[in-house]
């Protein structure tokens, strides 16, 4: 048990997909994993281990923003000893290289979060990157799956509703979407020495003002987690 999961000790596998939705956790569980058990309701955040191909994994609900993913990525890495973590996400197009119901592998997070600052101090502007072993399998499993996947520079922001951001010019400088929590995830995992890699779908886009209707996203939510479950048991 653990301040924000009722999981026992060995309850999960040291292999997570954290889905923001704790109902998609759900989803992923019974729709993907062979004998899911819930493992935790605490605040609705559910958590189920499973197999997949034989293989443990678990599905963690994470909430949305940083500070949410912060907790549960925290938790399941000290308390439970989780050592591969797979932030699967939606997430809003900016650049017009992605599309909607593209599927994006995260290489790096930059963010307007003062989690870097409150980290590393003035002047220093650490830049959070995915695990590259996790990157380059999740690439490879999606080429052999024929899931088409774009790889880049992601934004982790604060806010949802943000109209002041400077969208242009992060698309200048090569950010393709924007989610609210791989920047963390991958600060984390960093500093406790384990793998993280977010796999996301656009369900809409910032700049056309495209969105995905619930019915049309669920093909490509499925593709995104077919790449990270694949990349997971490699
Ligand atoms: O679909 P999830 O995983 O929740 O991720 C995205 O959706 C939420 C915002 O709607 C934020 O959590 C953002 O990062
Ligand atoms: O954080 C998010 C997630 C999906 N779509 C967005 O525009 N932002």
């Amino acid at each position: 048990m653990s301040n924000h999961l009722e999981a026992r000790m060995g309850d999960i596998a040291d292999t997570v997909l954290m889905p923001g939705d704790p109902l998609r956790a759900k989803y992923i569980a019974e729709t993907f994993l062979d004998n899911p058990v819930c493992y935790n309701r605490v605040r609705n955040a559910f958590g189920y281990t499973g197999t997949y191909q034989g293989h443990r994994i678990s599905v963690q609900g994470t909430g949305m923003g940083i500070p949410s993913i912060s907790i549960y990525a925290n938790e399941l890495i000290n308390d439970y000893g989780v050592k591969k973590l797979f932030r699967v996400g939606t997430a809003g197009g900016m650049s017009p290289d992605v599309q909607l119901r593209d599927v994006v592998l995260a290489q790096g997070s930059s963010t307007d979060s003062a989690i870097i600052q409150n980290t590393f101090g003035p002047g220093i502007y650490y830049a959070p990157i995915s695990d590259f072993g996790l990157l380059d399998t999740a690439y490879h499993a999606a080429q052999d799956l024929k899931i088409p996947v774009k790889v880049g520079n992601i934004l982790a922001e604060d806010r949802f509703y943000n109209d002041e951001m400077d969208r242009q010019k992060l698309i200048d400088y090569g950010v393709v979407a924007t989610e609210m929590e791989s920047a963390a995830l991958f600060m984390l995992a960093a500093k406790y020495q384990v793998k993280a890699l977010s796999v996301l779908t656009i369900s809409n886009h910032l700049i056309t003002g495209e969105s995905t209707k619930p019915e049309e996203r669920e093909k490509s939510f499925n593709d995104m987690i077919k790449v990270a479950l694949e990349a997971a048991i490699r």
